[in-house]
C-alpha cells in the first residue's frame, strides 16, 4: 500500500510548463498509479502527499467540504491554467452508504498532465517549514508486460444471475420498483507485481473515448460521465440502454437501429435521464438536454446516450455535484430508494467502489468525475475483482441482461487476454 498521510499543514502546489510529456502512463507508478486520461490528454498522479478517507452515507458531503476547506487553505502557482494544472485530488467513491469499501481523495506529490500542445508537472507539498518546492523532475519508465488472465464468475453464477434478474422483473411487476439495476462480478488473478499500467494502456487505446482511470487499486475505462465542471459550466453524458455491436457493417446498423428504436431501452433511458436532470436543477441557472437519445458506438457496445450541459447558478463544486447526482438511475434505478434496497437485498456482494463516482477535482472545485464502470478493482497480491451490471425494467430478459453483462466484462476480459 502507498504510505497514508494527512496533510498536517496547508498544501502547497506549483505548476510549470514542461517540454512534451507525450506517453503520460510512462510517468504512473506500476502498482499504484493515479490515472485519469481520455484519448491521450489527462493527469498522471505520482506518490501520495494527503489521504482523505470517508465512509458512510455523507461520505460526498464530507468529501466536498474536507476538500473545500484544504483547498482554501493552500498556495498555488499555476503558470500552466489548463483542466488539471493546479492543486488536484483523485477520488474514488464507494457506491453503497454500507460498503465495507473505503471512499478517498488522493493528494499526489506530482502530477504529470497534458492538454493537446500543453503539457506540465504539478509538485505538491505541505507548506509547514516554508521550504521552496525542489522535487526531482518525475522519470517516465517503459510499461512492463501485459498480465494475462481469465475471468470467472465469483458471487453469482450465470445461472444464479439470470435467476437474480428473474426475481428482479417480479418485483418491479408487482410494483416495487420502476427500474433497477442488478451487477454480478468476476475474478481472476495475476502476478502481485504486474504492471498495472499495462492493462490501462490497452484500456486506453480500445476505448479512447471513455475516462480510462486508476485511482487506489480501482481502474477501468468508464464511457459514463458523472459530471465534468469548468468554470462554472458543467456536463454530463447520461447513459443506459445497450445492445453488443454486431458482426459485420449490416449487423451493426440493424443493433443500433434496434437499439434506438426500442421502448424497453428507451424506457431505461428516461428514467436515467430523469434522475440527473433532478439532481442537477437546484443548482442550475439552465440545463439543456437533447430531447431524445443518440446512439453512443464505443467498442463493445452501442449505448443511448444523452448529453447534458448545465450552467451553474452557484459556486458548486464538482464534488458537490456529484453528492447530489449520486447514485443515478443507471446504476441504482427508480425510484432511488427502493432501488437501493432491492440491490441490498437482492446483491450477494458489496459492489465496493464499481458504480460509485471516481475522478479529480483541482483547488477551484472544477474536475472531472465518471461513473466506475467497466472496471475492476486490483488488490496489491494481484486479485482482480471487475463487475458489470445491467438495467432491469418490467420488459427485461433475463438471458439478455446476462449476455449484456457479460460484453461489459469486456473492457477488462480483452485487456488481460
Ligand atoms: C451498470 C452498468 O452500465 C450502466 C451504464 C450504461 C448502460 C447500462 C444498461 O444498459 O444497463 C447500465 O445502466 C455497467 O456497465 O456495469
Amino acid at each position: 500500500m502507498p504510505t497514508s498521510a494527512s496533510p498536517g499543514a496547508a498544501l502547497r502546489a506549483v505548476s510549470e510548463p514542461v517540454d512534451d510529456a507525450t506517453a503520460l502512463l510512462e510517468y504512473a507508478s506500476a502498482a499504484h498509479p493515479l490515472v485519469a486520461l481520455r484519448r491521450g490528454d489527462g493527469i498522471v498522479g505520482i506518490g501520495e502527499v494527503a489521504r482523505l478517507a470517508f465512509t458512510g452515507p455523507d461520505r460526498l458531503a464530507k468529501a466536498a467540504a474536507a476538500w473545500r476547506e484544504l483547498a482554501a487553505a493552500a498556495r498555488v502557482d499555476d503558470a500552466v491554467h489548463e483542466p488539471g494544472s493546479g492543486l488536484v485530488a483523485f477520488g474514488a467513491f464507494a457506491f453503497a452508504d454500507t460498503s465495507a469499501a473505503e471512499s478517498v481523495l488522493i493528494v499526489p506529490e506530482v502530477v504529470v498532465g497534458r492538454r493537446g500542445p500543453v503539457s506540465w508537472v504539478t509538485r505538491i507539498t505541505t507548506d509547514d517549514d516554508g521550504r521552496d518546492l525542489e522535487l526531482s523532475s518525475p522519470v517516465a519508465t517503459p510499461l512492463g508486460a501485459r498480465p494475462r488472465a481469465t475471468l470467472a464468475a465469483a458471487s453469482l453464477s450465470r445461472q444464479e444471475y439470470v435467476e437474480l434478474v428473474r426475481d428482479a422483473v417480479a418485483r418491479i411487476r408487482s410494483g416495487e420498483v420502476e427500474k433497477v439495476v442488478m451487477a454480478r462480478d468476476a475474478r481472476a488473478g495475476i502476478p502481485a507485481d504486474s504492471d498495472r499500467r499495462a492493462l490501462l494502456q490497452e484500456l486506453a487505446e480500445a476505448y479512447p473515448d471513455t475516462l480510462t482511470f486508476a485511482v487506489d487499486g480501482l481502474l477501468g475505462a468508464s464511457p459514463e460521465t458523472l459530471v465534468s465542471v469548468h468554470a462554472r459550466e458543467a456536463s454530463a453524458r447520461v447513459l443506459a440502454g445497450s445492445r453488443a455491436r454486431g458482426a459485420g457493417a449490416t449487423d451493426d446498423a440493424a443493433a443500433a437501429t434496434a437499439l434506438a428504436t426500442s421502448t424497453k431501452d428507451l424506457d431505461e433511458h428516461a428514467f436515467a435521464v430523469q434522475s440527473v436532470l433532478r439532481s442537477l436543477r437546484p443548482h442550475a441557472r439552465a440545463v439543456t438536454a437533447s430531447e431524445s437519445p443518440f446512439t453512443l458506438k464505443l467498442a463493445n457496445l452501442w449505448h443511448l446516450a444523452t448529453d447534458v450541459e448545465v450552467e451553474l447558478s452557484e459556486d458548486a463544486s464538482g464534488l458537490d455535484l456529484v453528492a447530489a447526482l449520486h447514485p443515478t438511475a443507471a446504476v441504482a434505478g427508480s425510484p432511488t430508494v427502493d432501488a437501493l434496497r432491492l440491490i441490498a437485498e437482492l446483491e450477494p456482494f458489496d459492489r465496493g467502489r464499481y458504480a460509485g463516482p471516481v475522478g479529480w477535482i483541482d483547488q477551484d472545485g472544477d474536475g472531472e468525475w465518471v461513473i466506475a464502470l467497466r472496471c475492476a478493482r486490483i488488490d496489491d497480491d494481484g486479485t482482480i475483482t471487475a463487475y458489470a451490471g445491467a438495467g432491469i425494467v418490467a420488459d427485461s430478459d433475463p438471458e439478455s441482461e446476462l449476455a449484456e453483462t457479460r460484453m461489459k466484462f469486456r473492457p477488462i476480459a480483452d485487456a488481460l487476454r
